[in-house]
């Protein structure tokens, strides 16, 4: 009987370096005209996933995904106020995902973003070579996968990264493909950030600033996700299964799909809807709101179909060394709610998450406190 090849973790370095120095990303497979996916991208047994998955082409039977809409829902205290804080309340407690319709985000906008992604990855290679990098302090770069080295398995995706807040890189440093809708993009993203901390707020009971006074908006990484279409995609991940770690995040996703959450045990499809913007509750969010709110898992499926483009806006405190600490939000806590989390820094909390790659741990459940028995 033939043995398969052994494959040693010094093959899958040299691997995973010979992909990297090429610079040119998953697209550049693609681009090449492979037919079978190098082994560095194929999921490996412990992280396969036996949970059914509810598509949304079957209807949304008992899953139907948590779609709000903001419409006229400026006027603090308002009916209208209060009823879609209630239903944000409904959806980040039981999905920790919804949509928002309605945002005030004109189409042409999230549809020039898109296009900006596309632009931007399509680009002659030499251009774009000169953004890549893997140094985490730079403003702006491009790589295929951020924990290619760190991460248990390679992804079918390559990204494009930025820090548009507190401390925006200058116009100039930005990839003409994408400058300057990058910036109207993000600032948009950010008055809309703010309403939907201002309406978190209110769906925790707290005054309406309280979020955002915390710093949940100071910090702004935005990255524009490229998923190339893969020939093999039973094999590998567009990105696997995580929790994002920050407070909220604000996803524009393409018409592809591919998206999913894990609900109730089933990884549901976050169905794509033209004019929508997908939003998320991240760790930080879930442990000062002491569990409350959930920060679910989620996952990308790669397709033969594509490429699908997104654009992540993470919102959070900036990751600025402050002497703040988070901890569960004391107004929030009673007898009956005590605690379930210890309280924690800024740089503790990314000293403990940074360098762990996308390996399906959950990062909250090292801030748990142990209930003494
Ligand atoms: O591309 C997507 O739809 C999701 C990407 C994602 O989950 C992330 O960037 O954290
Ligand atoms: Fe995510």
């Amino acid at each position: 009987m033939a043995t398969l090849p052994k494959y040693s973790v010094h093959d899958r370095l040299s691997e995973l370096k010979a992909f990297d120095e090429t610079k040119a990303g998953v697209k550049g497979l693609v681009d090449a005209g492979i037919t079978h996916i190098p082994r560095i991208f194929h999921t490996p047994p412990h992280l396969h996933d036996q949970r059914p998955s509810v598509r949304a082409d079957q209807g949304c039977n008992n899953f139907c995904f948590p779609i709000i809409d903001l419409e006229g829902v400026g006027g603090l205290g308002t009916d209208k106020w209060k009823r879609v804080a209630e239903e944000i309340c409904d959806a980040s407690s039981k999905w920790g995902f919804f949509q928002v319709v309605n945002h005030g985000i004109p189409t042409s906008v999230l549809e020039e973003m898109k296009a900006g992604v596309l632009r931007f990855h399509e680009q002659d290679l030499d251009e774009k070579k000169r953004f890549f990098s893997r140094d985490p302090a730079r403003k702006v770069a491009y790589n295929s996968n951020f924990d290619l080295y760190s991460g248990p398995v390679a992804n079918w995706r390559d990204t494009n990264y930025y820090y548009m807040a507190p401390d925006p890189p200058l116009p100039e440093t930005i990839p003409p493909p994408c400058r300057e809708i990058l910036i109207e993009y993000s600032k948009q993203l950010e008055t809309l950030a703010s309403l939907l901390f201002q309406l978190l707020s209110e769906a925790l009971g707290l005054p309406t600033n309280y979020l955002e006074e915390m710093d949940c908006a100071k910090g702004v990484n935005v990255m524009l996700h490229y998923y190339p279409a893969c020939p093999q995609p039973e094999l590998t991940m567009g990105t696997t299964r995580h929790t994002d770690t920050n407070f909220i995040t604000i996803l524009l996703q393409d018409d592809i799909g591919g998206l999913q959450v894990l609900h109730q045990d089933h990884w549901v499809d976050v169905p794509p809807m033209p004019g929508a913007l997908v939003v998320n509750i991240g760790d930080l969010l879930q442990l000062v709101s002491n569990d409350k709110f959930l920060s679910a898992e989620h996952r990308v499926l790669a397709s033969k179909v594509g490429p699908r483009v997104s654009v992540a806006c993470f919102f959070s405190t900036g990751l600025l060394p402050n002497a703040k600490v988070y901890g569960p939000i004391k107004e929030l806590l009673s007898e009956e709610n005590p605690p379930r989390y210890k309280e924690v820094t800024i740089p503790e909390f990314v000293g403990y998450v940074k360098g762990r790659g996308l390996d399906g741990s959950s990062v909250l459940q090292h801030f748990e406190l142990r209930s003494a028995s």
